[in-house]
């Protein structure tokens, strides 16, 4: 709600919608009827609007888009058109988070005010549409097109400082804010307001606007990829050099087209789905959630393994201020991983110039620093008969109490559990490379994994910044075993007539940053080849004896990989690979000695080479991994398709605009046709067993059912 005093002429209408004051229909009512009463009643002489409890607002009610709400009167833009024509100042004065709607409401009051820590952003961009309600606007009138460019676009959020100098801000205080508010507002009830409403302004240092537009139209053609509502912001950014009221009629068009776009639905989806997977439960037994399970309290943890995975999750958990206890059998590595982590979090070597954080950071070849420790990661080398033989010595040295996870990234849980004497105290914990950067932390819960681990390392990954989610334990677990598939039909193109720049091309016009052959040579092709030897599925040497080259267990399979990997060419790291690398550079340049490969296997072979359409590059690479993902709910192995969309969206780039496999294929692709293509190439591709359409999605197509529907059915 919205609550209405009046303290002596300054009448003050407070937002009170815990937790986040947004800007739901309940409060858009009572803050336009405070203001009318405000305005009706004489013996008000101004008006301050501002948000009761820890922020401001955030904005518009993000749950109610795509309802009737959202648009029933009073709407947003109606609530914000009226604070503009107030013939009272109006002062918003606004404290902790301001975004979206709430900076809209600002903009058009006469004057602006803001506690010291105050940070204001718009986020828009980030659910794909336009700042619309005159944000787009009146903005670039008030700081300028250069910054209204910045804040709309990158969605970044600005400091009380930043908006002060950028004339976003009147003023700051560092005071009591409704004090300070009300005292501001008595002292402007006499000015004159034509000046002080910002559309009546002209945007400052028009002459330069083609400039910085075109410079921004640049940048946002090479990085959108695909996603429609950047450009669109900007298209409405460019009409705030037209009269106002044109301006305004244009931002409603741009508005309107992106508020009705389905991408919209995506990010919207894509923002929810990221806050519904911390309400975890198991699939096979819902009784077993986040309600019912306790996290233990981890103030200390160990980390085992000092190599890039390790230094990175030592970094995350420094951050959040945990004691981490680094253990690295290598002094070498050891002395490195320090150096490295001390650089990160801003320390220098001398223990007296450390940071706090990095203060906290105990680094020893000695396991039996171990002792005391709540938690150990295990972060060493990706080989089951390691990690057994390292839980084993984990189980000795560690208190009885303490959590045992292990980074595997596809490593069975139960396997290494059965190496402890406490399996019900392990876990797997998943990061992503750079691990203090990328935000996914995959749990795995094996067989016997107690609700109060899985609580735990829950509640870890909320603790270091992390999303959270929870699946089962099976091979590569979720994220692995469904993108395993994608690098498995993208070389198969290559066999048939693609090369691995026209397949990484597409996939990047799709809204992938990155190939998949390019992101092979980024993470290291020998990483996935050992993996393959392990598997039996090749040797060093080539194929297992007496095996057929182009099929292994029964499957269709590609050797080149295998091929690249045995020429040492292992990507990046190597300077060659997919493609070939510069000394010192990153760029991945096709290859004439790759292009010569894949035209000799295909020789060899007897491969007949076809043109290949985008399309087909869209279908083979990324439905397959769809079905698995249907396969994956199918048994049980994720709560729902927000967990898979939430892994593949934070774990392995996948375009945030498209909301997520799962979302891609309910609400772009279509469940129908989505089985109707898996047939087509069950048909010409028998040899494949990922062609076979999961019984999930056989029944869910047939009977016309929504897989989100379905999903919101069954979420706690
Ligand atoms: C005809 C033409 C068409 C035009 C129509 C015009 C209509 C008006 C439209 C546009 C103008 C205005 C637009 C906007 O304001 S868009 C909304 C902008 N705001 C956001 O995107 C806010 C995003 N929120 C955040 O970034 C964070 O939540 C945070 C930084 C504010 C707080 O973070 P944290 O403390 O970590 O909390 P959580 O993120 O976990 O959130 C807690 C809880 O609150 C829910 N929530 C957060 N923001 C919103 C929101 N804006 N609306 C609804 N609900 C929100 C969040 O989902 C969590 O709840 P849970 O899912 O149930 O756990």
């Amino acid at each position: 709600m919205a609550e209405y005093v009046i303290y002596e002429t300054v009448a003050v209408l407070q937002i009170n919608n815990p937790p986040l004051n947004v800007l739901s229909h309940h409060v858009r009512r009572q803050l336009m009827s405070g203001l009318q009463q405000a305005l009706q009643d004489t013996a008000v002489r101004s008006i301050v609007i501002m948000g009761k409890g820890q922020i401001f607002t955030a904005g518009a009610d993000v749950k109610e888009f795509g309802t009737e709400k959202a648009l029933s009167d009073p709407s947003l833009p109606t609530l914000v058109e009226a604070v503009a024509a107030s013939n009272k100042p109006v002062v918003t004065a606004f404290h902790g988070t301001t975004l979206g709607g709430g900076v809209a409401l600002a903009l058009a009051s006469h004057y602006r005010l803001a506690a010291s820590s105050v940070k204001i952003g718009l986020p828009e961009v980030e659910i794909g549409i336009v700042p619309t309600c005159g944000v787009s606007q009146r903005l670039p009138r008030l700081v300028g097109l250069q910054t209204a460019v910045q804040m709309i676009v990158s969605a970044q959020t600005m400091s009380a400082q930043q908006a002060l100098t950028t004339g976003l801000l009147d003023k700051v205080v560092s005071g009591d804010l409704l004090s300070e508010a009300v005292g501001f507002a008595k002292s402007v009830e006499v000015q004159a307001l034509a000046d002080r409403r910002v559309g009546s302004r002209a945007v400052p240092g028009a002459d330069t606007a083609e400039d910085v537009l075109d410079a921004a139209r640049k940048r946002l053609v090479r990085r959108s990829r695909g996603a429609i509502a950047p450009l669109t912001c900007l298209q409405a950014i460019q009409a705030s050099l037209l009269p106002f009221e044109t301006g305004m009629k244009r931002e409603a068009e741009l508005g309107q087209y992106l508020w009705t776009s389905w991408q919209t639905g995506a990010l919207r989806y894509a923002f929810l789905a990221e806050r519904t997977v911390k309400r975890w439960y198991l699939p096979g037994n819902k009784t077993v959630n986040y309600r019912t399970a306790e996290p233990l309290v981890i103030n200390s943890v160990g980390v085992l393994g000092a190599g890039t995975m390790g230094v990175g999750i030592t970094i995350c958990l420094l951050q959040a201020g945990l004691k981490v206890v680094l253990i690295e059998a290598n002094k070498t590595q050891l002395d490195k991983a320090v150096t490295l982590i001390q650089r990160s979090l801003g320390g220098r070597s001398h223990s007296k110039q450390l940071s706090h954080q990095a203060m906290q950071l105990r680094a020893t070849t000695d396991y039996r620093q171990l002792g005391e420790v709540d938690l150990v990661i295990e972060a060493v080398f990706e080989d089951l008969a390691l990690k057994r033989k390292v839980f084993q010595q984990l189980d000795s040295v560690t208190k009885p109490q303490a959590i045992l996870a292990t980074n595997t990234s596809g490593l069975d849980i139960d396997k290494i559990a059965s190496a402890t004497q406490r399996p019900d105290k392990v876990i797997g914990t998943h990061f992503f490379s750079p691990a203090n950067v990328m935000r996914l932390l995959e749990n795995i819960y094996g067989r016997h994994t107690s609700p109060e681990t899985i609580a735990t390392a829950m509640q870890l990954g909320a603790t270091i910044g992390k999303v959270g989610v929870l699946v089962g334990n099976c091979p590569g677990f979720v994220g692995n075993r469904m993108k395993g598939l994608n690098f498995t039909e993208a070389m198969f193109l290559l066999e048939e007539g693609a090369e691995p720049q026209d397949v990484d091309k597409v996939l990047e016009e799709f809204g992938f940053a990155m190939g998949p052959f390019r992101v092979s040579d980024l993470a290291g092709g020998d990483v996935h080849w050992r993996r393959r030897i392990q598997a039996g599925l090749t040797t060093e040497q080539g194929p297992p004896p007496n095996t057929p080259l182009l099929y292994r267990q029964g499957n269709r399979y590609c050797p080149l990989a295998d091929m690249l990997c045995m020429q040492g060419r292992f990507g990046q790291k190597t300077g060659a690979g997919w493609y070939r690398y510069e000394s010192g550079s990153r760029a991945a340049l096709p290859d004439a000695v790759v292009h010569r490969l894949i035209l000799k296997h295909r020789q060899d072979n007897g491969l007949q080479r076809r043109n290949i359409s985008s399309q087909e590059i869209v279908e083979r690479c990324l439905y397959p991994l769809i079905n698995e993902g249907f396969r994956i709910l199918e048994e049980g192995l994720a709560a729902g398709p927000q967990d898979i969309d939430v892994i593949f969206l934070l774990g392995f780039g996948w375009p945030r605009h498209t909301g997520g496999p799962m979302y891609y294929a309910d609400k772009v692709v279509g469940l129908g046709i989505l089985l109707r293509c898996l047939e087509k190439y069950r048909a010409l591709h028998p040899r494949s067993a990922h062609w076979v359409p999961s019984s999930l999605l056989q029944t869910m197509a047939t009977q016309g059912t929504s897989l989100t529907a379905w999903a919101a059915g069954s979420r706690l």
